[in-house]
């Protein structure tokens, strides 16, 4: 057997290298829908070649209609163009593109058996019997269910459902694979030991990967880098660590990590809020935004800032503080699991670091 699922699977058993995984670059991809609605405005974005990338974004801001533009399943208005490596497919439809899609539904058929729907695209292109159950068995003990390959659809848990989708996106070798929410339908344990096993198979197959996401934990988990996606635009693309650590705006600060923005003013080398001074800070004057995140802020007996907790919830390994500053934002603080403040006290809060992220309006 030749191709490059052979070679993906026989990089997974350590025999070669992998030969798969094409770069993808967007250029100017708008979409407008026939109604009218402009779900993507003009935007241009090259993801590398066995990239794990992830869209991330709130509902609506044009997560879905991005990759479907990548699947060949939506045509980007007249001046956008796609390329796969040298590729353009702009107008390439879907069946030729060599991309496998797996999606929040699993979208198997329910009358047909494990094995049935794996093998389904290859039954298509009339692939030969004997490769169609050589590849049916890799497949099966890639994604993990061997055993399992005469059950209905109906016989399966939801995780189990996944795999499946997951192999008969994989049966077409793809060049690109394309996961829309594919977790989402599970419950919260399942989904996170299956986002490590996910994120471990892709690393294992060097397919490029498009991975869209409302989640941001889920995001930070399996993305080589992130775009962050606002209102049909690109609000920033980066590493996990650039853009938790260095958000490009206050949407982006927001989404990621439950950050507060805390109004402040640079003068004289150092932050300050509410007129007191909390950190040095030589860079720039002006106003500024303090990002305060939950392990950012922590209650102490000296101030410098003071709100009223208004939640606090335990989680056994923490307790979560949720209080409103004097004057201020409400905030999220993190706090040791035996703090004893709780809802209607009031505190002091200080900084946990001495060197506090800022953001720039
Ligand atoms: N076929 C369509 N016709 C008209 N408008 C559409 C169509 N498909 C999507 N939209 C609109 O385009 C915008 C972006 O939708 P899209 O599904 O890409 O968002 P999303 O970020 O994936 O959202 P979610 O996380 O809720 O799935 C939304 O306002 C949506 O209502």
């Amino acid at each position: 057997m030749t191709g490059v699922l052979s070679a993906q699977i026989r990089a997974h058993d350590g025999l070669t290298a992998v030969d798969g995984g094409a770069g993808i670059t967007l250029t100017d991809c708008a979409k407008t829908f026939p109604d009218g609605t402009r779900a993507l405005l003009p935007l241009s974005l090259e993801i590398k070649p066995r990239e794990k990338m992830v869209i991330l974004g709130p509902s609506g801001c044009g997560k879905t209609t991005l990759l479907r533009i990548i699947a060949g399943l939506e045509t980007p208005d007249l001046e956008g163009s796609v390329y796969f490596d040298k590729d353009d497919v702009t107008g390439v439809p879907i069946e030729t593109r060599r991309v496998g899609m797996v999606f929040q539904s699993y979208a198997l058929f329910p009358t047909l058996t494990v094995a049935g729907n794996i093998l389904f695209p290859l039954r298509l292109k009339k692939i030969d019997k004997a490769i169609q159950n050589a590849r049916l068995a890799q497949l099966a003990q890639f994604v993990g269910i061997e055993g399992l390959e005469h059950r209905h659809i109906h016989e399966l848990s939801g995780g189990q459902k996944q795999r499946v989708a997951l192999a008969r996106a994989l049966a077409v070798e793809p060049r690109i694979l394309l996961l829309d929410e594919p977790l989402t339908a599970l419950d919260a344990s399942l989904r996170e030991r299956l986002r490590a096993e996910l994120s471990s198979l892709l690393d294992r197959l060097g397919v490029t990967a498009i991975y869209v996401t409302h989640d941001q934990s889920e995001a930070m988990a399996l993305a080589d880098r992130i775009v962050v996606m606002d209102r049909g635009a690109i609000a920033q693309v980066g590493t996990p660590f650039e853009i938790y650590e260095k958000p490009a705006s206050p949407f982006v600060a927001k989404f990621i990590g439950a950050a507060a923005l805390i109004p402040a003013h640079a003068h004289d080398g150092g932050i300050h809020v509410q007129g007191q001074r909390i950190a040095a800070y030589p860079d720039k004057r002006g106003d500024v935004f303090l990002v305060a995140r939950p392990e950012d802020l922590a209650p102490t007996s000296d101030g410098p800032l003071e709100g009223q907790v208004t939640a606090a919830t335990y989680f056994g390994d923490r307790k979560r503080l949720h209080i409103t500053l004097n004057d201020g934002p409400p905030i999220i603080v993190d706090t040791p699991p035996e703090t004893a403040l709780e809802a209607g006290d009031t505190t002091q809060l200080g900084l946990t670091s001495d060197k506090p992220r800022i953001l720039t309006p």
